[in-house]
């Protein structure tokens, strides 16, 4: 019996709350957020521990804390100004100001009921039950907000805050122009930790859906500075993997802490099953409506979406990677995250200009499990996190000159989002025209808001008096996404159209490899033994495709089956030749780099030390995987020498600020090879 690939990730346990009492708070300059490094929120970790404090000759509670679950009452709605009655009428059936009575069908009743069931368990409050309310066969977007603290500027400004907060899913604002009342499936006040988002959010339910074959993606939606990479990824984006280990655990966001639930439930799956499970990853970026590689920087230009009956809207040539290890996916998502175009303006410093796409697929070969029919087939569901670029006014942002083509940019794709939520709301104009094609961000996110997937939205905003028409606006979107219903189904495919598939693609990666050999002067290659990796006999293949036969082997058994070493060959030529053609890539463009440079102007000094056949041979990685698992020490993140370790060597000798990569200024690092770094003599 082959080995599960799933048995070898090796996992960092996040350690109960209960044992977090001791965690330092981040030092000021490390964390890069002012005044929230001492924030009590991220002290107190229990859930659920803290109660609303009720304000003299107020029905609302300034928002601040999740306190217990309890049926929302709405009889204190206040409809003040024709602003109001104008979102009445644009928020549709769900409204809360439509009353209980179509209230108490949404999901937030619901959720407090399954709230009280599982408090007694301990169990996480959305696991795995889907809205009862909308049948077997329909999902809600489930919508979560989540308010920011105050920052620095707000709080000198002596700000007061606008947003108020009534039981767990009602929130008022209560502005100079505005009164107003929304519900949703859960609002995280000021003082919510990471740990709170993500155990009280529903993103556990959209992983282990995901695992079981369906498109589940979150996306965080807000204004500028409002919290979205902060709630996603953690504080300061990026910055989050350079900061100690303790803080790392305490500080991750919504993605980190979501990919340790994936590989633990994988860990636990792959006890009962025997097929094992195959993970693929991408990463790309919509900046001024072109998509980049977040992984593979280097493939500079814009990559094409291009639209399949099979596959709907998909990104043409974006770099695909199998991993098997947790540390590999955290590693490719700070690599990402690093590579995002980033830039400071008057609202917030690290700003993130473009719209980036985590999409994890999880793979399964299921015939015979459960199936009848003789036809063998694969599971593949997809776990997607969007972390938007956030709606600016460019008055206050006071962008200019790139910046401000960028905010355009921004805006525009943000207000087609919009038009697709308000039409997908909409019972009657759901059945018509939505306008997908009219931007690259809800081409790609039309099979998470209006198909067969479920979605998680995450509001961020701000409480600022400032922010009031923001984080208004910020609300009237989420609470349409509230009345999005999708059909959700298990994505397959047959197992002949995937080794079909992936006999393709390793094809032109073969080609490419060929290519990318013979303009570095070097000799074509072999691939590798795949001895102690999923196959479990060695191949000696020619890299170039037209030089070979077909190596793979695809003849069926009595009952017509095909060999399940055959899909996990596959598979690993397909893991491998990807890690050799991105070295290969990166190490063609430095090299025309050196031949541009003009002699005495610039030096070029290469962080990266040459690649070697060793580097991709999987057996080295899984030594080091073994090593971190048997010393048990969750302080070491292993990393691939092809991942974020140069990274990490180029910016530590830069630690005084004087690096030519500071992101004082808008930085899109694509086309730029992070490990080549200049110095002026
Ligand atoms: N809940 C929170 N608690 C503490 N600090 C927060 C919180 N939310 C956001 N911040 C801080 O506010 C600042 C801005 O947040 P962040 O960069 O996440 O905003 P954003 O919505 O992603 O902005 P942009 O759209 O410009 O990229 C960061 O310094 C971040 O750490």
């Amino acid at each position: 019996m082959p080995k599960s690939p799933v048995e070898r990730y090796s996992l960092i346990e996040l350690p109960p709350s209960s044992n977090q009492n001791h965690l330092q708070i981040p030092s000021k300059d490390v964390l890069m957020t002012k005044h929230y490094d001492s924030h009590p929120s991220e002290r107190d970790t229990s859930p659920r521990s803290r109660f609303p404090q009720p304000q003299p000759g107020n029905n609302t509670t300034p928002i601040k804390s999740r306190g217990p679950r309890s049926i929302p009452s709405f009889e204190s709605v206040e409809v003040s100004s024709l602003e109001n009655i104008n979102d009445l009428q644009q928020d549709g059936p769900n409204s809360v100001s439509r009353g209980l009575q179509t209230d108490i069908n949404s999901a937030s009743v619901i959720d407090w009921v399954i709230a009280q069931k599982s408090s007694s368990t301990g169990d996480s409050a959305y696991r795995n039950d889907p809205p009862e309310d909308l049948g077997p066969d329909k999902d809600r977007v489930r919508v979560v907000v989540r308010v920011r603290p105050m920052n620095n500027r707000e709080l000198e400004r002596n700000e007061r805050s606008i947003l108020h907060g009534e039981g767990e899913n009602s929130v008022t604002v209560q502005g100079a122009q505005h009164n107003r009342r929304f519900t949703f499936d859960t609002i995280f006040a000021i003082e919510s930790t990471q740990e709170e988002v993500f155990h009280y959010s529903g993103i556990k339910r959209l992983v282990d859906m995901s695992i079981d074959g369906y498109i589940a993606t979150c996306f965080a939606y807000g204004q500028t500075g409002s919290g979205k990479t902060h709630t996603m990824i953690g504080p300061g984006g990026a910055n989050i993997f350079r900061m100690d280990e303790n803080v790392r655990i305490k500080c991750f966001g919504l993605v980190p802490r979501a990919i340790n639930y994936l590989f633990q439930r994988l860990r636990e799956k792959s006890q009962e099953t025997t097929t094992p499970y195959y993970i693929r990853v991408s990463y790309c970026e919509i900046y001024n409506e072109q998509i980049h590689d977040l992984i593979n920087p280097a493939h500079s230009q814009s990559l094409q979406i291009r639209g399949s009956v099979e596959d709907g809207f998909y990104v043409e040539n974006l770099f695909q990677t199998y991993i098997e290890t947790m540390d590999e996916l955290l590693t490719i998502l700070e690599e990402g995250e690093l590579n995002r175009a980033m830039a400071s303006h008057n609202l917030n410093d690290t700003s993130s200009r473009s719209h980036a796409m985590l999409s994890i697929q999880i793979e399964q070969d299921i015939s015979g499990e459960g199936t009848t029919s003789t036809e063998q087939m694969t599971r593949q569901g997809k776990l997607i996190f969007v972390d938007l670029a956030g709606s600016e006014k460019v008055k206050v942002s006071l962008s200019k000159g790139k910046q401000l083509t960028e905010t355009n940019n921004i805006n525009k794709s943000l207000l087609t989002l919009g038009t697709c939520i308000s039409a997908l709301s909409d019972p009657v104009k759901r059945a018509g025209h939505i306008p997908y094609r009219d931007s690259k961000l809800t081409r790609l996110l039309a099979e998470s808001l209006g198909g067969h997937g479920i979605t998680l939205m995450i509001a961020c905003v701000s409480p600022a008096s400032s922010c009031e028409n923001e984080s208004l606006s910020t609300l009237r979107y989420a609470n349409r996404a509230k009345n999005i219903e999708n059909a959700p189904i298990v994505k397959t495919d047959s197992k002949e159209n995937v080794i079909n598939r992936l006999k393709r693609e390793v094809r032109k990666l073969k080609d490419e490899n060929y290519e990318l050999r013979q303009k570095l002067g070097k000799e074509p290659s072999i691939l590798p033994k795949l001895k102690n990796r999923n196959s479990d006999s060695g191949s000696q293949t020619s890299m170039h495709s037209s030089a070979s036969s077909d190596v793979y082997d695809t003849r069926q058994d009595s009952q017509g089956r095909l060999s399940g070493t055959t899909t996990r060959k596959i598979r690993t030529d397909h893991e491998i030749l990807t890690r050799e053609n991105e070295k290969l890539v990166r190490k063609l463009d430095q090299v025309m780099r050196e031949q541009q440079v003009q002699p005495g102007s610039k030096q070029i000094v290469n962080q990266d030390k040459d690649y070697t056949e060793q580097d991709i041979n999987p057996s080295n990685t899984q030594r080091l995987v073994k090593s971190y698992s048997e010393s048990d020490d969750m302080s070491e993140l292993v990393r691939r020498p092809s991942y974020a370790s140069r990274y990490r060597t180029v910016r530590d000798r830069y630690q005084n600020g004087t690096s030519p990569q500071r992101r004082t200024t808008t930085m899109p690092r694509r086309g730029q090879d992070p490990t080549v770094v200049e110095v002026r003599r």
